[in-house]
């Protein structure tokens, strides 16, 4: 109660016997200039002031400092205040709505911006201008609840000649602060003001009650706004994130946990999480899902009860995006790094060179070369020799995709945004690559008003699935190819200037096969084994034949080209017989096995000695003959490869 010392006069029935003594004191100090002792001592404090302030003690209106538009302002200005403030202000006004008393609203300066009374009490204030635009701050009116209430920023209690100007004598003015929830700063003054006869010194209490109702209403419309806005700070978070009942029932989910995991309020925790509900719920701290599996992603998963003055109310949780690794390597086995590429062409050993300096930059890239030259391994490897390689690496061929499609392949479309469209929607390719690489093979086939969302994905590292309201915001590396010359391209109209330039900061190009003719015995070598172990030999004329072919259709042409000679060949040895067609010299004359077989002479391995066994039924003689070599050298090797 210290709190409110000083508030008022004193008991109900002081009020009446103190208003004679009040006024001489009044009177005494104005004509003497002598400060009574007896009075009040937060009275006294504010005559204090208004002496020093030169206030006119005979004063009998306060001023108007706001009126027709600059009053409009000063309202608008106090709209929030008012809107919540207005029921309160009405019950008081209703509960003494036959007596003279008015209900007064002023804003942190002491201007009344709002007033209540009834028609008779109106011509009172009006008289003495206690209405809304006045200014009823100490400075200005002298002692008065309202202004002398900001300054000591309490609830008070004037009565009649405490008043430090005669004009408020008649009155009793109870005001009580009213403060910003969030910053407890004094934003308004509620008061009411009445006939002395009239106003009871409980009156205080009323309105010191609905000062604190305005106040608890403020706390809640403020706590609304701020739900508001931590909606859209949620929002702006990308990862998953709930917070659900103590039935498992999502109350609030943001864009991220809707969007990556399907999921909005109504939703059963339960099902989302695949837990058992008696079993988890009652018992819930805190706890943590290590590998939660959902689609594409892996999750760790972290649950938190939520609990208010010891009752379980429901939990948070939050979804964190893990690595790729475990998934990557269980579904793709086939990743590719630097070992896998097969040289030692200095020209493709400067090429890989300078791609595992580009793996540990992000900026966008372009690789250039003919179809088959090795471009996607390549990506593939900057992708696993860099920091992103436990993140996904997700592969798009632009130019396989059918031209209506390739919107909804690349940045996705939520469920129902066009016919045909899957009712879920669907995740694009930049949105499965997140933390990873996208590779956009044949670059220069992506439709030309299809690169403009590409420009705009570079450019603001966000993806607009089609039909969504908000972009998503993605962490992607984008790596490009093409086997065509983009220069050209973009010069006859067809690929954008602007997206060439954003590709291209680091640009790579693989020289085709046919200029780096010595991987081709590398390259075969590498194709005929497997495990380790190879599997095959190709006669010295058939790699002759391979050294002399153009190869258009590159690595990829002789891979294929050994893989049709392995099965074509009869046993393990690759003959050019068993090569493909086009490969073949066309005028080429037939050589029979035994005029090949010389060229083995010097370099008999054990395949080579096994297969000619295996086709001369083991005969020695035969196998000899078969390989030019004499009988002697047969029985050298079988013993020297330990064959029987
Ligand atoms: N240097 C290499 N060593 C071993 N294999 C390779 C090498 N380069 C390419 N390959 C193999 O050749 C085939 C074609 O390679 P890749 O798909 O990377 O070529 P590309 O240039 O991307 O082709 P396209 O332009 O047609 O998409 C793949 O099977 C790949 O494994």
């Amino acid at each position: 109660m210290k709190k409110y010392r000083n508030m008022v006069v004193g008991a109900f029935n002081e009020f009446h016997s103190l208003e004679k003594s009040l006024m001489k004191k009044w009177e005494r100090f104005h004509s003497s200039d002598v400060f009574p002792k007896d009075l009040r001592p937060i009275i006294l404090s504010s005559w204090r002031r208004c002496k020093q302030s030169f206030i006119n003690p005979l004063k009998k209106e306060a001023d108007l400092v706001y009126k027709g538009d600059s009053l409009k302002e000063k309202i608008e200005q106090n709209e929030f205040l008012l809107d919540i403030a207005n029921p309160y202000m009405e019950q008081l006004h209703q509960y003494f709505f036959d007596q003279k008393i008015a209900v007064v609203l002023c804003d942190k300066t002491g201007v009344i911006i709002e007033a209540k009374s009834n028609s008779q009490m109106w011509m009172d204030v009006e008289r003495h201008r206690f209405v809304p635009g006045s200014n009823w701050d100490e400075l200005s009116t002298g002692t008065n609840a309202i202004g002398t209430a900001l300054i000591e920023e309490k609830p008070i209690q004037i009565f009649s000649s405490e008043h430090y100007c005669q004009g408020w004598h008649r009155w009793v003015c109870s005001a009580a602060p009213i403060r910003d929830p969030m910053t407890n700063q004094i934003i308004g003054i509620l008061n009411i003001t009445g006939e002395k006869e009239l106003v009871h010194a409980h009156n205080i209490h009323l309105v010191i009650n609905q000062a604190l109702q305005i106040e608890k209403a403020l706390g809640h419309r403020l706590m609304e706004d701020h739900l508001l806005s931590l909606q859209s700070l949620l929002d702006f978070m990308q990862d998953p994130f709930l917070i659900f009942d103590i039935n498992g029932k999502v109350t609030r989910c943001n864009k991220a946990a809707s969007y990556l995991l399907n999921i909005s309020e109504g939703s059963s925790i339960y099902d989302i999480l695949q837990f058992s509900e008696v079993q988890n719920l009652e018992s819930l701290g805190r706890f943590n899902i290590e590998q939660f599996q959902q689609a594409d992603n892996l999750w760790k998963v972290n649950v938190q009860s939520y609990k208010l003055g010891g009752n379980l109310l429901g939990g948070i949780v939050i979804f964190q995006k893990q690595p790729y690794k475990l998934l990557k390597l269980s579904k793709n086995s086939a990743k590719k790094d630097f070992s896998n590429i097969v040289t030692n062409d200095p020209e493709m050993l400067k090429v890989i060179k300078k791609a595992k300096k580009a793996a540990f930059s992000d900026q966008n890239m372009m690789i250039f070369g003919e179809t088959g030259t090795g471009k996607e391994v390549l990506v593939q490897s900057i992708h696993y020799f860099g920091p992103r390689s436990e993140y996904p690496f997700v592969a798009v061929n632009c130019g396989a995709i059918p031209k209506d499609l390739i919107a909804s392949e690349l940045f996705g479309y939520e469920g129902g945004s066009f016919t045909g469209a899957k009712s879920k929607g669907k995740k694009g390719k930049f949105l499965l690559a997140d933390l990873g690489t996208i590779f956009l093979d044949e670059i220069a086939d992506l439709p030309i008003d299809i690169q403009v969302y590409l420009l705009r994905v570079l450019e603001e590292r966000e993806v607009f699935p089609i039909g969504a309201k908000e972009p998503i915001p993605i962490n992607v590396r984008v790596i490009c190819a093409t086997h065509k010359n983009l220069k050209e391209e973009v010069r006859k109209g067809n690929f954008r200037e602007d997206l060439y330039y954003r590709l291209n900061v680091i640009s790579l190009s693989l020289p085709p096969l046919r200029e780096r003719k010595d991987d081709i015995p590398l390259l075969v070598d590498s194709f005929l084994t497997e495990n380790g172990k190879k599997l095959f030999e190709m006669s010295g004329e058939a790699i002759d034949l391979l050294m002399k072919y153009e190869w258009p259709g590159n690595i990829r042409q002789l891979k294929n080209c050994i893989e049709q000679s392995k099965f074509n060949a009869n046993g393990r040895q690759i003959l050019p017989k068993h090569l493909p067609k086009e490969i073949l010299p066309a005028n080429k004359k037939k050589v029979n096995e035994k005029q090949r077989f010389p060229q083995q002479k010097f370099k008999i391995g054990k395949n080579e000695l096994m297969l000619a066994l295996e086709k001369t039924n083991g005969n020695v003689t035969q196998a000899a003959k078969l390989l030019n070599v004499s009988r002697m050298t047969i029985y050298r090797k079988k013993e020297e490869f330990q064959l029987k």
